[in-house]
């Protein structure tokens, strides 16, 4: 089976990439199937710059090409927070309930039509011999005010697409797909896909 690397630490993601990989035949492989332990320090502002910065510092590194995702939850009342620092923002330790506990607490009291947010996804494709490519993806949705569902990462049990009428960890894989920032970016990628899987299946 062709293999794919994606560039992340994230398990919750590779999930989100194994169902939308699957169709067109490819594992999907990570940073924890690899032996050495890879974590690209995200410096940048945008999701642009650490989507890129992740995809070429892993790309460089193991001689292959990578697909690399930044992604994160944009809350308008926030002023666009927690942004970049998603992963991060309830400390450095990466922790998902305490990330949603921050943000349910922060928008205690604030009222539904107050709760608008998005997810964004940037995939940036870095390869040897290739100038690399960044393809985005959007999903809009409100902040619930209790979590709901078990399915996904993140904050995924607090986020209402009211395109499916459900919370996003209440859909099963395939629908968050169908919706979902990362399913988005990956149909922009897919425009490119001729050219791009044809170098990732040469490569392994
Ligand atoms: O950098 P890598 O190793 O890929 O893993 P990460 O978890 O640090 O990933 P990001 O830096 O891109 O931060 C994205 C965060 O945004 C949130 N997020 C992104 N996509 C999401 C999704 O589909 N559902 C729920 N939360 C999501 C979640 O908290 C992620 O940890
Ligand atoms: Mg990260």
């Amino acid at each position: 089976m062709k293999k794919i690397l994606i560039a992340t630490n994230n398990k919750g993601k590779a999930k989100d990439f194994e169902s939308l990989f699957g169709p067109y035949g490819f594992e999907v492989q990570t940073l924890n199937d690899l032996e050495q332990d890879i974590d690209v320090e995200e410096t940048g502002v945008t999701f642009e710059e650490n989507a890129v910065l992740k995809a070429e510092t892993v790309s460089k590194l193991l001689g292959i090409m990578v697909i690399a995702d930044d992604s994160g939850l944009e809350i308008d009342k926030l002023q666009g927070a927690p942004g970049v620092y998603s992963a991060r923002y309830a400390g450095e330790a990466k922790n998902d309930e305490a990330n949603i506990d921050k943000v349910l607490s922060e928008l205690q009291g604030v009222p539904e039509e107050e709760r608008a947010a998005r997810f964004r996804c940037v995939l940036a494709v870095a390869g040897p011999g290739i100038e690399t490519v960044t393809f985005s993806g959007s999903c809009e949705g409100t902040i619930l005010e209790e979590r709901r569902g078990s399915n996904g990462f993140g904050y995924d049990p607090i986020f209402y697409s009211p395109e499916k009428g459900r919370a996003m960890a209440e859909l099963s894989p395939q629908e968050k797909g169908q919706i979902s920032h990362r399913g988005a970016a990956l149909r922009q990628l897919e425009a490119r896909l001729p050219q791009l899987l044809d170098a990732l299946g040469g490569q392994q």
